[in-house]
């Protein structure tokens, strides 16, 4: 969370530390809600874009998310006060009062920035620490795999702060992630509009049609991951993985923009945890995950018990 409201939004806050501070208390419980139990509607707006309007009556009128009209009046005091201090960001300077005239057809209204910005908080925050939980659950279900992250770690940065050069060292912490991405994504599908009419294997997807991308499922498919079931992160370091298959950030033009931000925070996270902490399996862990139901995102339906362990930093090799 804090790491989204500076770098997006360009304020400090310590969700640590104080879980009162109006920004941290709306964007929690609306990132809460909107991925559980508004799921439904966003699955639907995504299946059928011409319920929209439809949609957008029914959420607006009767099922708003607590918390929504607060953090709306949050994000319009941060954008008026950008706007006092004449410090533009990259959102602000789309908005339509602020681009010269020619430009007008490429430009958002106030609502727009607000809704985009809402995208950027939900997507920034929740993905990546969700991410970190399962790849805690991952690290603490494998012991073999984790003291071989560890001996990474302490080969290629010693007692060094990671910083960005330093992670991008760590070859075995990336498969690492990306087999927890794969099998444990936060995002299970992703969408697009059909530009033409095409037939695939005798299906016709006519032009204009929604289209649902299964992230989950395509990254659970033998034909591209053998054995999908089995937590084999040296699958991801060699040169044979289908670039079209790994679907955990999107693809193509809509790629997920975060994603270099989420890898790199979730790096230097884990070097900082793992220098200290052994995470341990408990014997209420249940292996297999449940998944809420009705949510759009992968979030554990139950709390994924896992325990720690201060590490003896002078045992490991
Ligand atoms: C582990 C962390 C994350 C995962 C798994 C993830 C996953 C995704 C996925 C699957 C998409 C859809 C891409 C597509 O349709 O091709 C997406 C889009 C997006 N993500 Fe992320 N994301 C993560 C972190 C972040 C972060 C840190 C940010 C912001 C700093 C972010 C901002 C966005 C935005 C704004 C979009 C919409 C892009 C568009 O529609 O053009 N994400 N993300």
């Amino acid at each position: 969370m804090d790491v989204i409201a500076g770098t997006g939004f360009g304020i400090e806050v310590n969700s640590q530390k104080d879980l009162n501070d109006p920004f941290v208390r709306d964007a929690a419980g609306l990132v809460e809600e909107i991925f559980t139990q508004k799921g439904l509607f966003m699955s639907l707006a995504k299946t059928a874009p011409f319920l929209i309007p439809f949609i957008r009556f029914l959420v607006t009128n009767f099922f708003q998310p607590r918390g929504w009209k607060s953090f709306g009046e949050n994000l319009h005091r941060i954008i008026e006060d950008r706007k006092l201090e004449g410090n533009m960001n990259l959102l602000l300077s789309c908005e339509v009062t602020q681009s010269p005239e020619k430009d007008q057809m490429n430009v958002l209204s106030e609502v727009e920035v607000v809704a985009e910005a809402m995208i950027l908080l939900t997507a920034g925050h929740e993905m990546t620490a969700n991410t970190l939980q399962y790849l805690t659950f991952a690290l603490a279900l494998h012991p073999q795999v984790q003291e071989k992250v560890v001996r990474e770690i302490n080969q290629q940065l010693g007692d060094e702060t990671p910083t960005y050069e330093g992670v991008s060292k760590l070859k075995y912490l990336d498969c690492v992630i990306q087999e927890t991405l794969r099998m444990y994504p936060s995002v299970n599908s992703t969408n697009r509009m059909a530009s033409e009419e095409v037939t695939i294997k005798g299906i016709t997807i006519p032009k204009g049609a929604g289209v649902l991308i299964p992230i989950a499922n395509v990254m659970k498919d033998p034909e591209y991951f053998p054995e999908p079931d089995k937590f084999i992160p040296e699958r991801f370091s060699e040169d044979n993985i289908n670039p079209i298959s790994f679907l955990a950030f999107g693809y193509g033009p809509r790629l997920c923009i975060g994603m270099r931000l989420a890898l790199l925070q979730m790096k230097i996270a884990m070097v900082h945890v793992l220098r200290r902490v052994k995470f341990i399996k408990t014997n209420d862990l249940q292996e297999i995950l449940k998944i809420k139901p009705g949510s759009l995102f992968n979030l554990p339906d139950q709390v994924i018990a896992i325990s720690g362990e201060m590490r003896d930093t002078a045992n490991i090799a």
